[in-house]
């Protein structure tokens, strides 16, 4: 009989925690390049992005400043390919990303044979059927404070120990409202959704301590054999999904200081919070460990439709607003691909 150390309550996250947490410091631009160079590879990044003309340009530089030290001291850029996936943002990313030197994608016409794009996750699927490197980085775009140590941190780990495929960012994140800053009052769907639902279910991955964030690199042969859900559900199943591939001793995270992100209203994120809880539903009743037909009272909200009825409180009286949430799966982008490479 074989006994599931899940099901013991016994984990080895402590010990994963001390032997696979990185920091940056620990890394520089010079030594990375010549790892790179050294093993042969090359490295994409690919940056999702909607509504992001504000903060896409600087970031975009940052990536060619990397790469600039990387070829001087290396004689190889860090990053071969800088991919922008835009979400068609009226708000014009596309024009400056173009405009910094990106590659830029509409991420409607990748896999277009899918329809319309279902929000990040959809986007970061779409753009592996374009994507070419030996790595995959994904970069989240809205970020205020950018600096340089989030392009080539993650490849620490990835270019220096063999063992490691998968890379996750770990920083503090501040709160920031107006004028006002809350050191560490950011990632609340990280708190209060993702690590309590790892913790329980996925103890394996309660050391990470940014579960939800969106940098984060692995060979695109690991990304291309996993589905990606779409939407704010992606980071939670790619956790997941590479645990079960890799295994825990293939994954690391590098602490990069401290990250600022854009903050969507509260009220907003009990809808990301709903897709990360979808998420690990789905996993668990693929694992067998949540059983719909013993419990009639669970509603079908694991499949592909899904009400979420939100009920506020606001100036006018107490509302109920109903959402349809769609959470799609996309396949293993090598299956669907043709000849795939
Ligand atoms: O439909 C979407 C929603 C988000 N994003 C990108 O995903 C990242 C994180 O998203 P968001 O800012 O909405 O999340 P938050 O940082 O507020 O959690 C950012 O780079 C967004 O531009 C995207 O490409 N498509
Ligand atoms: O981590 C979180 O709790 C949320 C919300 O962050 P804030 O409370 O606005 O700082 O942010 C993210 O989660 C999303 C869903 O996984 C990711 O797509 C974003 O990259 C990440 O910033």
């Amino acid at each position: 009989m074989t006994i599931n150390v899940r099901d013991l309550g016994v984990v080895d996250a402590a010990e994963w925690f001390r032997h696979r947490s990185y920091d940056y410091t620990q890394f520089s631009i010079e030594g990375l390049g010549r790892k790179k160079a050294e093993q042969n590879l090359t490295v994409d990044a690919v940056l999702p992005g909607r509504n992001v003309a504000d903060t896409i340009g600087g970031i975009v530089d940052e990536i060619h400043a990397v790469n600039q030290r990387s070829e001087r001291e290396a004689g190889v850029p860090l990053v071969d390919r800088i991919l922008v996936v835009d979400a068609d943002s009226p708000d014009g990313t596309a024009r400056v990303a173009r405009e910094h030197g990106a590659e830029v994608f509409s991420e409607n016409e990748l896999m277009s044979h899918y329809g319309g794009a279902h929000g990040k996750g959809d986007a970061m699927w779409r753009a592996l059927s374009v994507a070419s490197g030996d790595l995959v980085m994904y970069m989240d775009t809205d970020t205020k404070d950018f600096r340089d140590e989030l392009v080539w941190g993650v490849l620490g780990p990835i270019l220096t120990v063999p063992q490691v495929r998968y890379v996750k960012a770990a920083y503090r994140r501040p709160f920031k409202a107006g004028e006002k800053l809350e050191e560490d009052g950011g990632g609340r769907v990280t708190e209060l959704s993702a690590k309590p639902l790892f913790n329980l279910f996925y103890p394996e991955l309660a050391g990470f301590v940014q579960p939800l964030a969106g940098e984060f690199v692995a060979d695109r042969e690991l990304f291309s054999s996993i589905p990606f859900m779409t939407g704010y559900a992606v980071e939670t199943n790619v956790m997941i999904d590479v645990l079960n591939k890799v295994g825990l001793a293939a994954m690391a995270q590098v602490d990069l200081g401290t990250r600022q992100n854009r903050h969507q209203p509260l009220r907003d994120l009990s809808r990301m919070s709903y897709a990360v809880l979808r998420a690990v539903a789905r996993r668990m009743r693929e694992d067998g460990r949540l059983d719909l037909s013993r419990d009639k009272r669970v509603p079908p909200s694991l499949n592909q439709f899904s009400d979420y009825l939100h009920a506020v409180a606001t100036p006018d009286g107490l509302k109920l607003n109903e959402y349809v949430e769609e959470l799609v799966e996309r396949p293993p982008i090598r299956d669907v691909v043709k000849n795939y490479r």
